[in-house]
């Protein structure tokens, strides 16, 4: 079993560039099976797990998909098989955005059902009502979602009752290749969605409105492969802003685009910490005496829940009493009791978690419960009195590359090591 082992109390100085979005390549990755002829290349392609498994499941369904390095090489010209078993879907809900792109390209699409996740119940209403809107006949059943159309999908006008993210990303990719025009209205405007609309217009698609609460999509009958660029992964620049902040460091993040990361910078900026803001960068300077803030998560432009857990921990440094109040996922706490463990100050009352610091952090061991979770116990480790050990660290591998590697570039006492030591069973019951 891999741990990571941080010993808190260094410093963070220096230089860390950031990956390809998580969020963003897997929908462009769905999106070119839609290209009926011509390769298409990704570069700026994270090397994470996610992808990992996103690459699988083109394979199972007859797609050539190589990735070299950062590159990717996918080419959907062949028949595809229709169908995405369980095996999938349980590593990576992700792996529901082959839904549109089937449907609107083969008339067909069977996809195993997502099931809940440590962090909500995640279900896909939505994307199910937008594709019935499109004239897709959908039925649930043994454990899948199957659905079906004789014509073409036909273009139509669909409101989201949320701004769900899957479901603007799954309905664009229906309607880029459909009968006539969708409007989606309500619908999500984070900047992986523009990447996706970028994306599917150089393929030949008609995308406009993508950034922004209503999106037109005018149908076309072939999409064809292309060269696209991945933009950069706004989560885990902000990860590494925190990072810097919480260590009273001097970081500078390259890939940290400002206008992606608005309102963290504005919470970061609130608490007392000095952000210097250039086009693809920014630099943090961390401060001793921080303030406490109250956070809410919100759809895009609002506070992101990606990063809800990471700046937990910079709250607990704080002069003062902060609430954090999650709004997209309706269980995304589950690091609150880890960080308890670590003596974090932090109780849950309803959708708010309620932190009290400044604590100094005591170094314990604890487990990652998401990927962001992760991400945050390794961050906390970091001003920690003495050793932290994070395991379960399969989370942390689907979203972030040598995440390890990039804080030892900035000065932290950090390894991960395969630990084969055999636990004693009655010592771990307890
Ligand atoms: C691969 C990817 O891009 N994942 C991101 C995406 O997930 P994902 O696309 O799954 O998130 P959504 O925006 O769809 O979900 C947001 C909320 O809407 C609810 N909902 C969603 C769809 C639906 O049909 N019905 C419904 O009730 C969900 O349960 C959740 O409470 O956006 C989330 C919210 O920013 C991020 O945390 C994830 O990192
Ligand atoms: C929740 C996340 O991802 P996913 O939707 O892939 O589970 C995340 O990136 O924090």
């Amino acid at each position: 079993m891999d741990k990571i082992i941080v010993n808190g109390g260094n410093r963070l100085t220096g230089t860390v560039k950031v990956e390809g979005a998580k969020n963003a390549v897997l929908p462009v990755i769905t999106a070119s099976i839609m290209a009926s002829k011509g390769q298409t290349t990704l570069h700026d392609v994270p090397t994470l797990a996610d992808v990992d498994t996103i690459s699988e499941v083109l394979r199972f369904m007859n797609v050539d998909a190589e990735r070299d390095g950062r590159h990717l090489y996918i080419n959907a010209e062949y028949d595809l098989k229709t169908v995405t078993p369980f095996e999938y879907v349980r590593k990576m809900r992700a792996s529901v955005l082959v839904l549109g792109p089937l449907l609107a390209r083969y008339g067909h699409a069977k996809v195993a059902m997502p099931g809940g996740c440590a962090i909500g119940s995640r279900p896909i209403d939505q994307h199910l009502k937008g594709l019935e809107a499109m004239g897709a006949k959908v039925e649930v059943g043994n454990g899948y979602v199957e659905a079906f159309t004789t014509n073409r999908l036909q273009g139509a006008r669909i409101y989201l009752d949320f701004p769900s993210v899957g479901a603007t990303e799954n309905l664009m990719m229906a309607a880029a290749l459909a009968d006539g025009t969708t409007i989606i209205e309500n619908c999500a405007r984070e900047p992986e969605i523009v990447d996706l609309a970028n994306f599917i217009n150089k393929m030949g698609g008609k995308v406009i409105g993508a950034g922004t609460e209503t999106i037109k999509i005018e149908g076309v009958d072939e999409l064809t492969g292309v060269t696209h660029r991945i933009i950069p992964d706004r989560i885990e620049a902000g990860t590494f802003m925190v990072a810097g902040a919480i260590t009273n460091g001097d970081i500078t993040v390259e890939g940290a685009i400002p206008a992606h990361l608005r309102s963290l910078i504005a919470k970061m900026k609130e608490m007392g910490v000095q952000i210097e803001e250039f086009d693809e960068s920014v630099r943090v300077i961390g401060t001793d005496l921080l303030k406490p803030i109250d956070i809410k998560t919100m759809p895009y432009p609002g506070f992101p829940t990606d990063l809800q857990a990471q700046l937990m921990t910079l709250t607990m440094r704080a002069h003062g009493t902060s609430v954090i109040t999650e709004t997209v996922f309706e269980n995304r706490f589950m690091h609150v009791e880890e960080f308890r463990r670590m003596s974090g100050k932090a109780k849950i009352e309803g959708r708010s978690a309620i932190v009290k610091g400044p604590t100094q952090l005591q170094g314990a061991e604890v487990s990652a419960t998401d990927l962001r979770a992760a991400a945050s116990l390794i961050i906390a480790g970091l001003i920690a009195d003495g050793h932290t050990t994070v395991t379960e660290l399969n989370h942390l591998d689907r979203g972030y590359v040598e995440f390890v590697e990039k804080l030892q570039g900035l000065g932290a006492d950090i390894e991960r090591i395969n630990d084969t030591t055999v636990v004693d069973p009655m010592v771990q019951s307890n």
